[in-house]
């Protein structure tokens, strides 16, 4: 699978005349990404940035050649996200309806919407959620169902943002299974540092800025480093 690269020019976000990310400017090639760093410092923004739910108050931010401020609707297809908050990202009365929700969209035969739902359930091990009410589901229940979502619409690049805050040991390495085999990019916002061990890159954003940039385990001591400080 080809993988566009993601680009950041000289990116300033500013939330009422505060900027809370300066000045970054990044290019993204890697297939797994963790975007690590303290409460507030800019992680979410940053990842928002890459599928134009934020939008730079200066500079541009690239998928492959495509600017995310002139081309919303093609990169929304092209890059997924899983929100923190599942419960936002899930609409449909019933699990198996809220899967092939995001299909339709697609333009999917049905047989095409219902094989994918099923094929993406089995592959998390949550099958037994297809005919459940999506909002008698449990935390945990509900980020895995946020999570096969969004898998089951196959995007290129998918932006994940905490998404292992509820899951339990069990989804949790179930999740990391599912990162490791995608052909897709993954991006990961997360407290989560063991997760990150496999990654390629770790970037560590400290109010606003990329305070480090490189492997995982030196991105985790630097992190470790700085909340010490
Ligand atoms: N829509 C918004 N309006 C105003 N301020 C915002 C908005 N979104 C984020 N902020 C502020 O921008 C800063 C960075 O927020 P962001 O959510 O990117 O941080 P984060 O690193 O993901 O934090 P956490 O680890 O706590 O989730 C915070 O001070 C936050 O309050």
């Amino acid at each position: 699978m080809e993988l566009p690269p993601i680009r950041f020019e000289n990116v300033t976000v500013s939330f009422e005349e505060r900027d809370v990310l300066k000045d970054v400017s990044l290019t993204l090639n890697e297939q797994r990404i963790g975007i690590i760093g303290a409460n507030g410092a800019g992680k979410s923004t940053l990842s928002r940035l890459i599928n134009g739910l934020v939008l730079p108050t200066q500079g541009a931010v690239y998928v492959g050649d495509r600017d995310t401020q002139k081309h919303a609707k093609q990169i929304r297809r092209d890059v997924g996200f899983v929100f923190q908050n599942p419960a936002n990202q899930i609409i449909m009365p019933l699990v198996s309806e809220d899967i092939a929700f995001g299909l339709k969209n697609l333009q999917l035969p049905k047989a095409e919407r219902q094989k994918r739902v099923h094929e993406t359930l089995a592959e998390l091990n949550i099958s037994h959620l297809a005919d459940r009410e999506s909002h008698t589901l449990s935390g945990g229940e509900q980020q895995m169902v946020a999570l096969a979502s969004v898998l089951a619409m196959q995007p290129r690049t998918i932006v994940f943002d905490e998404p292992t805050t509820m899951l339990d040991l069990r989804n949790r390495l179930a999740f990391q299974r599912e990162i490791a085999k995608l052909e897709q990019r993954a991006i990961v916002v997360t407290h989560d540092l063991e997760i990150l061990e496999d990654f390629d890159r770790v970037l560590v954003v400290t109010d606003g800025r990329i305070a480090f940039d490189g492997r995982p385990d030196e991105a985790i001591a630097n992190y470790r480093q700085w909340s010490h400080a």
